[in-house]
């Protein structure tokens, strides 16, 4: 946690909304690989509905175990084309989150929520179109009572999460991206689509990823020999 815990942050710089819209258009997995493997959330964290992708800017909630105080004030600092992402102080299963929340950050037209916690009313959310991600599904409520962050870095899935950077969330999971690498990512992701593009053509011709990938010298290197079935006795 960061010295001062009881501070609701404002004014946060945003990336562009076209920034935003234009990375929405690469899945999670292929912004991962583009960047080089980083800022992945883990496979933990699931999302409560199937076949949305999100792109947004980053409001953090710090909150207390068991208690969404700091979800109500983060919830004012939401702008349209945010993704609100909650951290809890230490693990909670809760239900910290639901319609009721998701109806007044659709009213702000965040795109999304990302809790590395419990939400509930899922059948609900997932009626009203609200994207979740989380760690857990829980009926169990939280309390309004303590004093926590809004718009602190925090620690979700081992990764540092700021304030005004970036999340991009599908069927996949969560990665977080760094506000100053949003332009490289976008790129990155372009290039790495044209070359699956040139592959999945030829797989699609016949052609064997052990060819394309040039495997072959690979498995001889590494000693796997083809042996003929009436051959091999185990
Ligand atoms: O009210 C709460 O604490 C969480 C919830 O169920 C909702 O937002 O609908
Ligand atoms: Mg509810």
């Amino acid at each position: 946690m960061t010295a001062k815990t009881k501070v609701v942050v404002t004014g946060v710089p945003r990336p562009p909304l076209a920034q935003l819209d234009e990375l929405a258009g690469f899945g999670v997995a292929t912004a991962h690989e583009a960047l080089g493997r980083i800022g992945y959330l883990g496979p933990e964290l699931r999302p409560i509905q199937q076949g949305v992708r999100v792109a947004g800017s980053v409001v953090t909630a710090l909150v207390w175990p068991g208690d969404n105080l700091m979800i109500h004030a983060a919830v004012e600092q939401c702008a349209p084309g945010d993704i609100l992402v909650v951290a809890p102080s230490s693990p909670c299963t809760d239900g910290y989150f639901g319609e009721l929340l998701a109806t007044s950050l659709a009213s702000r037209s965040v795109r999304g929520l990302v809790i590395d916690a419990g939400v509930r009313d899922t059948a609900e959310l997932r009626e009203m179109g609200f994207p979740v991600w989380s760690r857990h599904v829980s009926a169990q409520g939280t309390v309004k009572a303590t004093a926590g962050a809004v718009n602190v870095p925090v620690v979700v899935g081992g990764q540092v999460v700021r304030p005004g950077s970036v999340i991009l969330a599908d069927d996949d999971g969560v990665m977080s991206i760094e506000a100053a690498d949003l332009p490289r990512a976008i790129e990155a992701s372009k290039a790495r689509e044209a070359k699956e593009q040139a592959t999945r053509e030829a797989l699609a011709g016949g052609q064997l990823g052990l060819d394309r990938y040039n495997l072959r010298p690979l498995l001889k290197e590494l000693g796997v020999e083809y042996v003929p079935y009436e051959e091999h006795h185990e």
